[in-house]
């Protein structure tokens, strides 16, 4: 990561992943906390274990004893089947608790108990098991605040204070956005199989301006759906999504930039390629592909339509090429 923020993080992670300390990551969501803290299971010796993150929020409170220790056979209603628990599948690893501050009120006692001891029972169990994990936890929260709440243990909170990572919000670190857009760009055009997109100037400005309030996650989807819609053509400023094109316009009044007269198809600080470009594909997908007729109603010569093809400047829509062969001969 480029930011000063993240470097810093970093630093921090590489000090006390290797030491069985407990560590709590505070930030917003998507912002990255589980890939630190998967990060600081793989450097330090656990990481021949599992990593397993568990989101405390999205467990029904009935069932939150079950999926955290197991359960045996007949310890209620459908458990035909004796389970393992999610500190038995961390075993000689790492265990991630992903929004710790949702852990009903009862689970909490339970945890503080098991963090005591190390030893727990499966639902329904009678012997105590012995567990060697890691526990990480992360949160959306300060846990004090929470305590202050009357949402969180206090004795609970004092029992996992180790060290704290504040993860900051994308928009703290904006350093970061640009590489970050680069990664996904690289990595969703690979996993899709299309072609990078390019963002145009004005474009790829918005995005380096936006809030993100969804944070690193919410960047990552919006450059997957613009790296499948684009398919290596150019994103322009109309590609991008409402709220990121939204959250620009006062920005703009401000400066002074009036958008009114402006096709918001079109982005004029790109200059006359950018439009060019933009013509040229708009013309062929207009004729459906067919580069003969699109020069000719652009006026200009097929060769240049073919140029502009040929160097994936713009996307051809799937079409005929025949009339084109038969005016190439001539
Ligand atoms: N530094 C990074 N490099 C690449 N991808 C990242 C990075 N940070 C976050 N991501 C991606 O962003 C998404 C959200 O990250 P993650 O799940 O770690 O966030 P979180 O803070 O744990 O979110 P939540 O609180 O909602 O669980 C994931 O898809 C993750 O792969």
């Amino acid at each position: 990561m480029r930011s000063h923020a993240m470097k810093k993080a970093d630093q921090i992670l590489r000090a006390v992943a290797a030491k069985d300390v407990t560590l709590t990551l505070i930030g917003e969501s998507g912002s990255g906390k589980e890939v630190l803290a998967r990060r600081a299971h793989e450097l330090s010796e656990r990481r021949r274990g599992p990593f397993v993150p568990i989101n405390c929020a999205a467990i029904p409170d009935a069932l939150f004893e079950s999926e955290l220790f197991g359960h045996e056979r007949g310890a209620f209603t459908g458990a035909s089947e004796r389970a393992k628990g999610k500190v038995e599948a961390a075993e000689r690893g790492t265990l991630l608790l992903d929004e710790i501050g949702d852990m009903p009120m009862p689970m909490q006692a339970k945890l503080l108990r098991f963090l005591e001891n190390r030893r727990y029972m499966r639902v329904g169990g009678a012997t105590k098991i012995e567990a060697d994990v890691r526990l990480m936890f992360a949160t959306l929260r300060p846990l004090d605040q929470e305590v202050r709440a009357g949402r969180f243990r206090a004795d609970l909170f004092y029992r996992i204070q180790g060290i704290t990572l504040n993860v900051p919000a994308l928009r703290e670190r904006r350093a970061d956005i640009a590489p970050l857009l680069n990664q996904f760009v690289a990595q969703h055009s690979a996993r899709h199989g299309v072609r990078p997109p390019r963002f145009s100037r004005q474009a790829k400005a918005l995005l380096l301006r936006y809030d993100w309030p969804g944070n690193v996650r919410e960047l990552r989807n919006v450059v997957e759906t613009l790296c499948l819609l684009r398919d290596g053509r150019q994103v322009r400023v109309a590609d991008l999504p409402e709220s990121v094109r939204s959250l620009a316009v006062p920005e703009e009044a401000a400066a002074g930039v009036s958008r009114a007269s402006t096709s918001p198809a079109l982005d004029l600080d790109d200059g006359l390629e950018s439009l060019i470009q933009q013509i040229v594909e708009a013309a062929l997908e207009r004729d459906g592909g067919d580069k003969v007729k699109a020069a000719a109603r652009l006026r200009i010569s097929l060769r240049t339509v073919q140029r502009y093809v040929a160097a994936g400047r713009v996307r051809v829509p799937s079409g005929p090429a025949r009339r084109e062969q038969r005016a190439a001969k001539k």
